[in-house]
């Protein structure tokens, strides 16, 4: 596979416009540093003034107003440090806030095509780790390599008020840095990250070696377990000894630079001194500005280093919200708030994989309120018809509409609103059974939600629970049956009230006592709406209107129960050909 380069510079200039909404926030955050940093580098003037002025001459009324004016700087240096943090904290965390909606948003967006071909745990990652890295961004490598830019500039600014001569030692300095400095930070960081993620999959062996301790023991295989952890272990150390020399090794370049510049300082410096071309307090000055300056400068260089790799990871979130959603409202989509629940295939042909047809040609008109189930082998289609249904996906060829409108044309909130899904696994969120019932449309009343439920066969069930329709069902639902988590989703749907209600299996995974219950459940919800079943069990269909057999991606019959059974063709072939 080819590699291609990453691309830094839009990556990050997507980043940063994060940061866009609050730029005022951000101007205020600058000043405030720099303000901050004024104050600090001021001290050393201080000092400066004192060593050569102050002590010298024993005046006790400019000893007095410098140190009143010291304390004043301090105080405005703490006010200054306290308006910067506060407002870089809510920055920080705004924006971060701000990516991770994004980030949510467009999941969303990119709707049921997208999560069939993904894994959730891939999205899961994509918010654990690529989003975590660039809200880091945020939180810590851009606010911290401003401060110190703002640091490093000003306090040249000093130096070079201070001594220029002097000043013009730090550039070889910095040079020096620059000729391997930013190889050994980045050498530095990427082993931090291959030790971290070595660590992760250090747990995560021993997590499986764990797990399948009996699997193991049963099939003899201890020794090839304990060789596949033993690598991840050497793996492992050798990654963390790698850091640990490269971060020495990093230490070691800036001490270097550091040490080896103040000596010259030191050294120039005290010329400087018996020529009486610096004074005793100025030199002083300058030792500390350039300490502190070299300290800041290198800090920026890590900072940058760190931010590479941040934006490094960030691009696949990037490349993420470039991938545009496979269904996609037109510009002025009509808005439909009463669906009768008309639907037509016009045609329709559609295939998830090119030149791999799942429906050829289909062609259906299904009336307000008819009831229609389609039924045929594994794989014939069946439940792709109701995803064409609610604009999942738009069919290659042809049309469906709904209501006479073209779905295509229809606003997928109208859709949304009109068709109702019930499938055979439901998905219960954490909250209570109330608010999982109300899940269907959050503004209804307690007594409606309850009322549903009644519909439902739900309520008495219900409130015998611990807490009744405060009941928390936990994320999973394990204290709920398969058909007590159906019937609270069948109440869900009645107190949606959508026109057209999809049934995708809904009863195939209940044992009988719970389908009869489900199912009563069910004739309640369906009662004068337009419903398309996709049924395995004929016994729940044999009341609908019409019965579609799909084939091969075609309607190989139509009719009701009891012209197809007549027919002695594939419906009365599923039936056992016993029946009818
Ligand atoms: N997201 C997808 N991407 C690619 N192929 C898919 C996707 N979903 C379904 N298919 C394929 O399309 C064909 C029809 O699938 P569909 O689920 O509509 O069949 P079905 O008749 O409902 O089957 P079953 O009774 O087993 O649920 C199958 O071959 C299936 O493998």
């Amino acid at each position: 596979m080819e590699k291609t380069k990453p691309r830094l510079w839009p990556v990050y200039k997507w980043s940063l416009s994060y940061l866009r909404p609050y730029r005022r926030m951000l101007s205020l955050v600058l000043l405030f540093v720099t303000l901050m940093t004024i104050g600090e580098l001021a001290i050393p003037k201080f000092i400066q003034y004192f060593v050569d002025t102050i002590l010298p001459s024993g005046d006790r009324m400019k000893f007095l107003m410098t140190t009143g004016l010291l304390a004043g700087i301090i105080v405005c240096i703490v006010l200054a440090t306290l308006a910067q943090n506060t407002l870089r904290r809510q920055l920080q965390e705004k924006s971060s806030r701000d990516v991770q909606l994004s980030i949510f948003e467009h999941i969303r967006k990119l709707g049921f095509s997208y999560y069939e071909k993904t894994p959730a745990g891939q999205l899961l990652s994509l918010m654990n780790t690529e989003v975590a890295a660039l809200q880091e961004l945020y939180r810590q490598s851009f606010p911290l390599l401003l401060e110190n830019l703002i640091f490093s500039v000003v306090s040249l600014v000093y130096m070079a008020f201070t001594n220029v001569k002097l000043t013009l030692i730090v550039l070889p300095c910095l040079l020096f840095y620059f000729l391997f400095g930013p190889k050994l930070e980045r050498k530095a960081s990427l082993n931090a990250k291959l030790l971290s993620q070595n660590r992760i999959d250090e747990n995560q062996k021993i997590y499986e070696s764990i797990s399948a301790l009996r699997d193991i023991r049963a099939s003899s295989s201890e020794s090839w377990d304990f060789e596949r952890f033993l690598a991840r272990v050497r793996r492992f150390n050798q990654s963390m000894i790698w850091t640990y020399w490269y971060n020495h090794l990093r230490g070691t370049n800036r001490r270097l630079i550091y040490y080896a510049g103040g000596l010259f300082i030191i050294m120039y410096g005290y010329s400087l001194f018996r020529s009486n071309s610096l004074s005793a307090g100025a030199l002083m000055a300058f030792i500390l500005y350039f300490f502190v300056t070299m300290q800041k400068l290198t800090a920026v260089i890590t900072n940058i280093t760190e931010q590479k790799i941040l934006i490094f990871q960030a691009e696949k979130l990037y490349s993420f919200l470039q991938i545009t959603p496979a269904v996609a409202e037109c510009d002025d989509p009509v808005i439909v708030d009463n669906i009768r629940g008309e639907i037509r295939f016009r045609d329709v042909t559609f295939s998830y994989v090119k030149g791999n047809r799942v429906l050829k040609h289909i062609n259906l008109l299904i009336k307000p309120g008819e009831h229609v189930a389609i039924i045929g082998a594994s794989g014939q289609g069946k439940s792709t018809i109701l995803k064409l249904i609610g604009r999942f996906y738009d069919p290659g060829e042809g049309e469906i509409l709904l209501d006479g409108i073209p779905l295509k044309h229809m606003s997928l909130a109208s859709i949304r609103r009109g068709c109702g899904y019930v499938f055979q696994d439901t998905y219960l969120t954490g909250g209570s059974v109330k608010e999982n019932i109300r899940f269907g449309r959050p503004e209804a009343t307690d007594q409606e939600v309850i009322a549903a439920a009644k519909a439902a066969y739900a309520h008495d069930f219900i409130v015998n629970l611990s807490d009744g329709y405060d009941t928390i069902v936990g994320e999973r639902a394990h204290t709920l049956s398969g058909g007590q988590k159906q019937r609270i989703s069948i109440a869900r749907m009645i107190i949606r009230n959508p026109a057209v209600v999809l049934l995708d299996e809904a009863t195939s995974a209940l044992d009988t006592v719970s389908e009869i219950e489900v199912q009563k459940a069910l004739e309640t919800l369906l009662q004068g709406r337009t419903v398309i079943a996709v049924a395995h069990r004929l016994s729940t269909i044999e009341n609908f209107d019409r019965i579609i057999v799909l084939d091969q991606g075609e309607i190989a019959e139509s009719g009701n129960y009891e012209q197809l059974a007549s027919q002695r063709g594939l419906l009365y072939q599923m039936a056992g050909g016993n029946r009818g």
